[in-house]
């Protein structure tokens, strides 16, 4: 894997935002969007850049279920804030977390997957390994799902909101089989507590136990860091 270790996030940040930009110079159509803390950075370089976005389209890894997206905590709610209000693309899509049929809404997500290509995919790390909400222990072929959050994910977003039982039990995630169609990966990393999730995910085995371990398998992921989270690396 492509491991580069930065001085901070900012820089981090902003050398993936140069892959980004060279490219939409090279025509990519469709970029894969994530949310947490990981990319905020980034999407801070995009929207204060010239990059003009209404051309192309993006798809977002995950949703909570139940959550309104005028809820504050919703990743609707979050895409809109730090990135489309600011520089809207031609077509968004994120995860249907209210559908009344969630199942549905996953099948039909797949298919908008299919019918755009993802270019270039971002992705932020859980601390147990997981990206987008693929727990540990999921199957590496799966397409979109409904997800049962682990505790470890439920108490690390928590801080989020006003009461834990207010953090959702239930999410609407792209699955690990649709990430790795992606042409390119970049996974953001960043802290000291996501260092044993990325020792894992470059050194150890290509394991379920840790959902980031399949990326060993796709042929052109880099992965952005900062040296609190590279600490682990054995090299
Ligand atoms: N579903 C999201 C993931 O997509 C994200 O990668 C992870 C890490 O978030 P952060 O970047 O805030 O550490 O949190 C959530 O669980």
């Amino acid at each position: 894997m492509d491991v580069r270790v930065f001085d901070g996030k900012a820089a981090a940040s902003k050398a993936a935002f140069n892959v980004i930009k060279d490219a939409m110079g090279n025509g990519i159509q469709t970029l894969g969007l994530a949310t947490g803390s990981s990319p905020v950075d980034l999407y801070n370089d995009m929207t204060s850049s010239d990059l003009d976005f209404s051309k192309m389209t993006s798809v977002n890894l995950d949703e909570y279920v139940g959550l309104d997206t005028k809820n504050d905590q919703s990743y609707h709610y979050f895409m809109n804030e730090h990135l489309f209000s600011k520089k809207p693309f031609k077509q968004s899509f994120v995860p249907d977390g209210q559908a009344a049929d969630i199942e549905q809404a996953a099948k039909d997500y797949d298919q908008i997957i299919e019918e755009h290509p993802i270019d270039i995919q971002l992705l932020g790390i859980g601390r147990n390994g997981h990206i987008g909400f693929n727990e540990p222990g999921t199957p590496f072929d799966e397409g979109t799902h409904k997800v049962t959050l682990t505790q470890s994910t439920i108490d690390a977003n928590a801080r989020f909101f006003e009461h834990e039982e207010d953090v959702p039990r239930y999410a609407i995630s792209m699955g690990i089989g649709s990430i790795m169609k992606s042409k390119q990966i970049i996974l953001l990393a960043f802290g000291e507590d996501k260092a044993d999730a990325i020792k894992a995910t470059v050194e150890g085995p290509v394991t379920e136990d840790v959902p980031a371990s399949v990326l060993q398998n796709h042929d052109n992921v880099i992965v952005f860091v900062d040296e609190a989270a590279a600490s682990k690396l054995s090299k």
